[in-house]
């Protein structure tokens, strides 16, 4: 969806004040949140109906209980992590106000390539697919943070001051922390706590603010469709305006915005190496019409020649290049589908 030659931008739909949502942006009524979303009715259904929080400093339960919310959830908040609670604040400050204190015309100099999936810079849709997918309700600001060598902050805005410091520090602190979960996910499952470490490799690490502007019509949009992330782990903070979803037994359940928390998130890669014993979570971002939400996800994958292969035996999934990996989610389309299961072994 172009216009003038610039790709049209949420934002600049909510700006323009119209009243109703472009038709590219409705969902079909299967996916739209509140056909399917699971409402806490009573404070009993909340520990059920919840993601855990794991303390990190509770070096005594901490194997057993990420074990536990590996396996159950694939996804869970941890709390005491060693990350500075400053920067987590920071980072959300200098991302929104990227989105809401520069002009348009000020983000589209840092437009990504839009026929290049992944390409970093600003930009507006998930996926690089068929002419019918519908589009998401957000725009984003993707950076190339890791290894160093892709790592190049003249690319990303210097509105704010300190914005390129911020994002760097969050990088490297985000990829300490995605090494101590690996190691102590590894050894829930009774591995050398280097195994799934070992397998992914050097780290390739990029850092995605989302920026979800109110909907005047939430019902009918979603600011991200279902999917699971494609690399190992990701490490995910947002805003307490809230509208992340993950997907557990059949139901979509609303994640709690925990300010000081970091939502971890198993992604596919996550899922082979471990066999499948732990899955990839879905998850996806409903919309609501009156504040505008920020939310920064950090993806931990492989290099892209790495070769991914499940370290129990008999293996369930085949081995991939994770280049071949990547290459299939983008010509597939996540749709809500577990496009890893087409790497099930019978
Ligand atoms: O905004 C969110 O909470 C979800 C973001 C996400 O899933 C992604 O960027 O892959
Ligand atoms: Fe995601």
């Amino acid at each position: 969806m172009e216009v003038e030659g610039n790709p049209i931008r949420v934002q600049s739909i909510v700006q323009d004040g119209k009243m109703g949502v472009p038709p590219q942006y409705v969902q079909p009524p299967a996916t739209r949140a509140q056909h399917n979303s699971k409402k806490i009715s009573s404070s009993n259904d909340y520990d059920a109906l919840t993601p855990p929080v794991i303390d990190l400093s509770n070096a005594n339960i901490v194997i057993e209980q990420l074990g536990l919310a590996c396996r159950e959830w694939g996804a869970f908040h941890v709390i005491n992590h060693g990350v500075p609670i400053r920067l987590l604040d920071d980072l959300r400050s200098v991302g929104r106000s990227f989105f809401e204190d520069c002009s348009m015309d000020q983000k589209l100099s840092y437009s990504c390539d839009a026929n290049s999936p992944a390409s970093e810079g600003y930009g507006s849709r998930m996926l690089v697919a068929s002419n019918d997918t519908v589009l998401d309700w957000r725009d984003y600001f993707d950076h190339h943070t890791l290894p160093l060598s892709r790592r190049n902050p003249p690319r990303w805005p210097h509105f704010s001051p300190n914005y390129r410091e911020v994002v760097a520090e969050y990088s490297d602190q985000m990829k300490l922390l995605a090494q101590r979960l690996l190691g102590l996910i590894s050894e829930s499952l009774s591995l050398p706590s280097s195994c799934i470490k070992e397998v992914v490799g050097e780290l390739y690490q990029n850092i995605t603010i989302s920026y979800y502007p109110p909907c005047p019509q939430p019902e009918l949009t979603l600011g991200l469709q279902a999917h699971s992330d494609m690399g190992a782990i990701t490490l995910l903070i947002q805003d307490d305006v809230g509208g992340l979803e993950i997907f557990k037994d059949g139901e979509w359940i609303f994640v709690n915005p925990l300010s000081d928390a970091i939502f971890v998130i198993l992604a596919d890669q996550t899922e082979i190496i471990t066999n499948g014993k732990y899955k990839s979570s879905q998850h996806r971002a409903i919309t609501n019409a009156s504040n505008a939400r920020i939310s920064v996800a950090t993806f931990h994958d492989p290099a892209k020649t790495r070769k991914i292969h499940p370290v129990f035996k008999p293996p369930k999934y085949h081995e991939v290049m994770y280049q071949d990996y990547v290459s299939s989610w983008y010509t597939k389309g996540p749709e809500g589908k577990r496009n890893i299961d087409s790497l099930l072994l019978n």
